[in-house]
C-alpha cells in the first residue's frame, strides 16, 4: 500500500469533520460565554485540546473496535488494512498527548473538564459502549461538555450551559439510532447495546422522545432572549431536519443518522449566528 494511502488512513481514523466541528463547538461555547480579543490565547488553546481529543477519542475507538468494525464498517482504515492496530494505539497515544499539552495553560475548571473526559475517551468503548444505553450517555455528555470546555476555558464553564444540553440531548438521540444501525455487529461482539436488550423500536422512540425535549427545549435562548430571530431563522430548520431523520429512522437508519448529524451541524451553526446577532456582528 502507498505511503499516501497510509497517511490518509491515520487522519481518516481521526474523523476530522468530528474533530472540528468538536473544536467549533469549544469555540462556540467560549464566544456565547462571553469571550473577548483578551482570551484568544485560552480560547485557541481550549479548541485545540478538544480537536486533539476528539481525534485521539475516535482512533481509540477504532482501536478497540477493530474486530467489531471487521463485521460493520469492513470499509474503516484498520479492518481495511491501511493502518496497523499497533499504528492506531501509538497514533491515539500523540494525540491524547497533544490534547493534555494544550490544556495546561487552562484555568483549572477546563484542565478538570478536560482530564475527566480524556479518561471516559479511554475507558468508552472497553467498559461503556457495552451497557446498554450507558455508552450512549457517555458520548453525549463529551460532545455538550464541549460548551463547558469552552466557557471554562475563559473562566465561565455554565456560559453556554443551555447549548451544552441541547447538544448532549441530540447527541444522545443520533447515538441510538447509529446503535440500531450497527446492531448485527455489536450482538456478533455479544455487546448488550439499548436496542440489543430493549429492541429496536423501542430504543427507536425512546430516542425520539430525547429529541423531542431538545427540540422544545431549543426555544428555551429566543424566549430567554439569549438570542434573536437570526438563531430562531436557523434552528427551526434544523429542528425540523432532525425531526424528520428520527421518523425516517424506523425504516432507514443509516440515512436517518447522517441526516439527523446534518440537523446537529445546522443547529451548532445557530448558535454562533444568534450569539453574533446578539452582539450586533451579524444580521
Ligand atoms: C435540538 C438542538 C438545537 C440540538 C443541538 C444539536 C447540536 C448543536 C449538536 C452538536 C453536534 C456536533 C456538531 C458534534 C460535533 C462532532 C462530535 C464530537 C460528534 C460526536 O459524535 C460521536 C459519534 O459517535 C461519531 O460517529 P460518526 O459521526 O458516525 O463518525
Ligand atoms: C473537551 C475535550 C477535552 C474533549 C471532548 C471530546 C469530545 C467532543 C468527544 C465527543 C465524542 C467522541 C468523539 C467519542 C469518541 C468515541 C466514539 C467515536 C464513539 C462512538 O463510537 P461507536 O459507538 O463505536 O460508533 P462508531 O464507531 O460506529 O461511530
Ligand atoms: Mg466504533
Amino acid at each position: 500500500m502507498s505511503l499516501g494511502a497510509r497517511a490518509r488512513g491515520f487522519v481518516e481514523l481521526t474523523r476530522p469533520g468530528n474533530a472540528v466541528a468538536a473544536g467549533v463547538l469549544t469555540f462556540t461555547g467560549a464566544f456565547v460565554a462571553g469571550a473577548s480579543l483578551g482570551d484568544t490565547l485560552v480560547v485557541v488553546a481550549a479548541v485545540l485540546a478538544t480537536v486533539f481529543a476528539t481525534g485521539a477519542g475516535n482512533v481509540v475507538n477504532d482501536y478497540f473496535d477493530r474486530d467489531i468494525d471487521r463485521v460493520n464498517r469492513p470499509d474503516r482504515p484498520i479492518p481495511r488494512g491501511a493502518v496497523t492496530p499497533a499504528g492506531a494505539k501509538w497514533f491515539s497515544v500523540a494525540l491524547f498527548g497533544g490534547a493534555i499539552v494544550s490544556a495546561l495553560i487552562l484555568p483549572l475548571t477546563a484542565i478538570a473538564i478536560a482530564v475527566v473526559n480524556l479518561v471516559a475517551l479511554l475507558a468508552y468503548t472497553e467498559f461503556f459502549k457495552g451497557l446498554p444505553g450507558v455508552g450512549n450517555v457517555v458520548v453525549a455528555a463529551l460532545t455538550g461538555s464541549t460548551f463547558l470546555f469552552g466557557g471554562a476555558a475563559i473562566g465561565n464553564p455554565l456560559g453556554a450551559l443551555v447549548l451544552c444540553l441541547l447538544a448532549a440531548l441530540a447527541t444522545l438521540t443520533r447515538e441510538i439510532v447509529k446503535d440500531v444501525e450497527d446492531i448485527a455487529g455489536d450482538k456478533k461482539e455479544g455487546l448488550r447495546t439499548l436496542p440489543i436488550v430493549v429492541g429496536e423500536q423501542t430504543s427507536l422512540f425512546l430516542g425520539g422522545a430525547v429529541l423531542l425535549v431538545a427540540v422544545a427545549a431549543s426555544a428555551v435562548p429566543f424566549l430567554n432572549g439569549a438570542f434573536g430571530v437570526a438563531y430562531l431563522g436557523l434552528v427551526v430548520p434544523a429542528d425540523i431536519v432532525m425531526l424528520v431523520a428520527i421518523a425516517q429512522s424506523f425504516d432507514d437508519p443509516p440515512l436517518a443518522q447522517r441526516r439527523l448529524k446534518h440537523g446537529m451541524f445546522l443547529a451548532a451553526f445557530a448558535f454562533i449566528v444568534g450569539r453574533a446577532a446578539s452582539l450586533g456582528v451579524a444580521p
